[in-house]
């Protein structure tokens, strides 16, 4: 008799079996960033999540932060981090340090998906000219070289999935007369997956998902349709840095990314068990013709 532990090992497989026709050969974008990003085991859990996606037939793009890194070493200079809607304010040097510090967190993590086999490209937004972008104002206020994004070019992705290696993108990009600029890692990532039609954009944040109750984590929302979210902003539900990245989730779904997630990046494994599983972790963002999961059959 074969031991119930495998059976159930195999029934896991089959299981994913639906999810894996689903995506196959499809675009998936990963934002990482925040706390997710200090923790070494949850880091590893991430890449190897992200590593697995690719090598089933998935075609993962990953687009990181690194703020909190940042702002880490903006503190050793003897410098204080600035920020304003929850965007760095960024003087020459803060921009100095931001790539500096962006382009060592993308090598680290372009190390660690090769040590695990896959081939890996790390770029920023400067290559290939991906990301254009001119400055960004917040609420009419100069807040330095913080760069809006206004064309993506994504050849030099598509290039690289097509010839089979793992993109990792990090958030600085230049204007028309290259000077750099330092753009929201959400940002970013929205731009990307709408300029490559991803199938699916998730952000892993620092947070369950999106709470009815900003103060109140017993009231984790699981899905909601566009106009559902955009009353959520309207009317005060949400704050600081869910403003933006709930409007991020919105625009990606307005133009064409077929599904949108806020997951936690605390919880290892997430992304797998969000793609893999219908256990409904998280916030997901719907178009408005999208059947709702839960509502309907929990
Ligand atoms: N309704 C809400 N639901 C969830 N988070 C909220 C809400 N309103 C405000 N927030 C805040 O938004 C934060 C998530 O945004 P942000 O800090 O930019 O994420 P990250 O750094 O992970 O990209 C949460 O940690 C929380 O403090
Ligand atoms: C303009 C601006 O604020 N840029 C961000 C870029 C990094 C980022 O977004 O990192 P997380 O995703 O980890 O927060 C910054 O300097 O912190």
């Amino acid at each position: 008799m074969v031991n119930q532990k495998y059976l159930d090992k195999a029934e896991t497989l089959i299981e994913a079996l639906p999810y894996i026709q689903r995506f196959n050969r499809k675009i998936v974008v990963v934002k990482y960033g925040g706390s997710a990003m200090l923790d070494e085991e949850l880091k590893a859990n991430v890449i190897k999540d992200v590593v697995l996606l690719k090598l089933i037939g998935f075609k993962p793009i990953i687009v990181h932060g690194g703020g909190k890194e940042i702002s880490r070493w903006v503190n050793k200079v003897g410098m204080e981090p600035r920020f304003i809607n929850g965007l760095r304010v960024t003087d020459k040097d803060t921009m100095e340090i931001a790539e500096m510090v962006l382009a060592k967190v993308n090598k680290e993590l372009v190390t660690l998906v090769e040590s695990l086999g896959v081939q890996a490209v790390g770029i920023s937004g400067k290559d290939g000219g991906l990301l254009q972008c001119h400055k960004k104002l917040s609420n009419g206020e100069d807040i330095g070289y913080v760069g809006d994004i206004e064309k993506v070019n994504p050849k030099v992705l598509q290039d690289l999935l097509e010839r089979d290696f793992l993109p990792i993108v990090f958030p600085i990009g230049y204007d028309t007369n290259f000077d750099s600029y330092n753009i929201n890692a959400d940002d970013a990532a929205c731009a990307i997956a709408e300029a490559v039609h991803a199938e699916k954009l998730v952000f892993l944040s620092d947070i369950e998902g999106v709470y009815k109750d900003k103060d109140d984590p017993n009231t984790l929302i699981s899905e909601l349709h566009v106009h559902e979210a955009e009353k959520l902003i309207s009317e005060g539900y949400v704050g600081g840095g869910m403003i933006p990245k709930l409007q991020n989730c919105i625009d990606a779904i307005e133009e064409g990314v077929n599904r949108v997630h806020i997951l936690d990046g605390r919880i290892p494994h997430s992304l797998l068990l969000e793609i893999f599983t219908n256990k409904g972790i998280g916030t997901a963002i719907l178009r408005e013709d999208g059947e709702k999961y839960y509502d309907e059959h929990e």
